[in-house]
């Protein structure tokens, strides 16, 4: 059944709304990885338990504990985009606060947690500081010498952790069998297990979870959404030293004593290969990731136990060499190759503003006011002494030829680029000094020459990022059918497969959802065949007219800027040429030979 909406100029056929129930907060991979892994869990830790078999009790439940560590390992890789190659400190560092805290001091092992935990949020801070500076590979070798320097640590203060010798603890109670065999550490290793599944499956739908991605992803989009990317990166930091935490606290119980020897740089690079090998941003990868590298090298062959690295080695070797997304990763992909791929249908542009809105600021006041702004690049003056405004609810069309410094502009203007001289005011508001994502939250919204279309996000999770950003509580100013109907069209698609042109227009539509009252659009039309042009025209004085908007577009479609924008300024060699209505600087004889330029460009 289709409905009707009325948009005031046209009448255009919906989908069916999706609004009351909206899409499963999980895809269908997700949701059967996460019953197979808990599953998969559940059988190999209760057959064992029930048949009274102790060694692979203490196996199973280690592994368990190692596949916690490797999805918040993979929450720090593959959400937060964080290269930490020293996440076995973190482990290490819950481990032994719980040795020492019980075993060496006689606390119970409920307040062993709490130490252990805390020793896990120190030394992710400890990481989380430098990742505030640096990034990537330099972050991996920060965070590797912190692991192969935590050894030798425990080594170091040996008086407060007994050194070479290590601390052994029994907890008996923990390990005695209850119900059908289960310990209590079985079922703790269980359940963590369990809700560390179902963690790496919801935590990247999450509100924060796509902010994360967004940061990760490209940090100029997520500042121009108004995330702060160190911000960020710290929260990962501290989640994934939370869960590291609470698995390593469970590690001496399970092995029953610690020793600096159990936490070498082997055990960081086991997490974090067991992200990769299993993979990435997979539920089941961590399962598959583990029990390719810890139990089939340790348990499986350890009668061959000199030959565990390279087996080790081997295996990840030919999983990254066959399947470069990893194992389930892999699958998965082969799966959905196999299904035939959804086409995006085109966006109906009369469909977007909702269409009972109407213009809530008064036409007239100066929403950008620029005086004297310089900024230079070396020795190229990307801006030359710019002063112009532009009036509150009008559409301000920024012309040039290539290189004319219209980027340059957009970029000091939502606080990308700091100027060396001159003034800006937003709303009378001087922002020069301001960052980009303060610019965000005083209701600026910017779009990109390539646009910020993140395959690290679903399709849909692309645009609800802008509702996520959202300034103000006030239902979304784009109509509820059309986002109901984009969500239903976008869940069921890939984000690669939306093509380029498109992808502008999600740009649009996202930063219209987040309220900002100034949206800076650069060459938002760039790709756009004539008729979508025309349509495109169209949109833009929908949101000019029923939403008040000021839009400042950069475009090299003249065509495009004389059919819809109220005035124009036109930059030569970062400096402004002429400025007012179309049809003034039109006539301009300084503009005139400067567009035959522009409209080859
Ligand atoms: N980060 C930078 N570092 C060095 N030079 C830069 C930088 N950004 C811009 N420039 C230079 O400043 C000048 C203006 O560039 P800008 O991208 O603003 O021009 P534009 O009018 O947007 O061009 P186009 O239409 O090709 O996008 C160019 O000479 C460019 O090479």
């Amino acid at each position: 059944m289709t409905s009707k909406i009325s948009t005031g100029e046209h009448m255009i056929a919906a989908r069916p709304s999706t609004a009351r129930t909206g899409p499963s907060i999980l895809d269908r991979s997700a949701k059967i990885q996460v019953v197979i892994g808990i599953a998969i869990l559940v059988v190999a830790t209760v057959v064992p338990s029930a048949l009274g078999l102790s060694y692979w009790i203490g196996v199973i439940n280690l592994a368990t504990i190692y596949i916690v560590a490797s999805v918040f390992m993979g929450l720090l890789l593959v959400d937060a985009g964080q290269v930490s190659f020293g996440h076995g400190a973190v482990f290490g560092a819950a481990a032994y606060a719980v040795g020492v805290a019980c075993g060496m001091h006689g606390f119970s092992f409920p307040v062993g947690i709490l130490f252990g935990v805390a020793a896990a949020l120190v030394i992710g801070i400890l990481f989380a500081l430098p990742a505030l500076r640096v990034q990537w590979f330099y972050l991996g070798f920060v965070t590797l010498s912190a692991a192969m320097v935590f050894p030798q640590m425990l080594f170091a203060f040996d008086s407060l952790t007994n050194g070479l010798n290590g601390i052994s603890i029994p907890f008996t109670a923990l390990n005695t069998p209850t119900a059908i065999g289960l310990s209590i550490l079985s079922i703790l290793s269980l359940v963590l297990g369990s809700l560390a599944i179902l963690t790496s499956a919801i935590f990247p739908k999450t509100k924060l979870g796509r902010r994360m991605r967004v940061a990760a992803a490209s940090p100029e989009a997520a500042q121009s959404l108004g995330i702060s990317p160190g911000r960020m990166r710290f929260t990962a930091f501290m989640i994934a030293s939370f869960g590291t935490g609470l698995a390593g606290v469970l590690y001496p119980p399970t092995v029953g004593f610690v020793s600096p020897n159990a936490f070498h740089l082997d055990i960081s690079i086991l997490f974090f290969f067991a992200v990769i090998v299993g993979g990435k941003g997979q539920p089941l990868g961590t399962i598959a990731g583990i029990t390719l590298l810890y139990m089939l090298p340790n348990v499986f062959l350890a009668q061959l136990v000199e030959y565990r690295p390279l087996v080790y080695g081997l295996v990840a070797f030919l999983v990254m060499l066959l399947m470069p997304s990893g194992i389930i990763g892999g699958i998965v992909r082969w799966l959905t190759l196999r299904q035939k791929p959804q086409a995006m249908p085109a966006l109906q542009f009369s469909q977007i503003v909702d269409a009972t809105q109407s213009a809530k600021h008064p036409v007239g006041d100066i929403a950008i006011e620029i005086e004297g702004l310089r900024k230079v690049f070396g020795n190229v003056v990307a801006i030359n002494n710019v002063s112009m405004n532009v009036r509150r609810g009008e559409i301000h069309g920024l012309v040039g030829a290539n290189g004319s410094g219209k980027t340059s502009l957009l970029n000091v203007l939502n606080g990308f680029t700091n100027s060396d001289a001159g003034s800006v005011k937003v709303n009378g508001k001087e922002i020069t000094s301001l960052k980009a994502r303060d610019v965000a939250h005083l209701g600026v919204g910017r779009t990109f020459q390539t646009p910020r279309i993140l395959e690290q996000l679903g399709a849909w999770d692309n645009v609800q990022i802008g509702l996520d950003a959202k300034l103000s509580p006030n239902p979304t100013r784009v109509s509820p059918a059309f986002v109901d109907s984009l969500r239903d069209t976008l869940g069921r698609l890939r984000t690669e497969s939306i093509p380029h042109g498109q992808r502008r227009l999600l740009e649009v539509i996202r930063v219209i959802l987040t309220d900002a009252d100034i949206l800076l659009l650069d060459e938002p039309a760039a790709g756009l065949s004539p008729e979508e042009r025309v349509a495109f025209a169209g949109l833009l004085r929908d949101l000019r007219d029923k939403l008040g908007l000021t839009i400042v577009f950069v475009e090299h479609d003249l065509d495009l800027v004389a059919r819809v924008a109220d005035r124009v300024t036109v930059l030569e060699s970062g400096a402004v040429i002429a400025s007012g209505d179309v049809a003034s600087v039109w006539e301009n004889p300084r503009v005139k030979p400067l567009f035959v330029t522009v409209r080859h460009a």
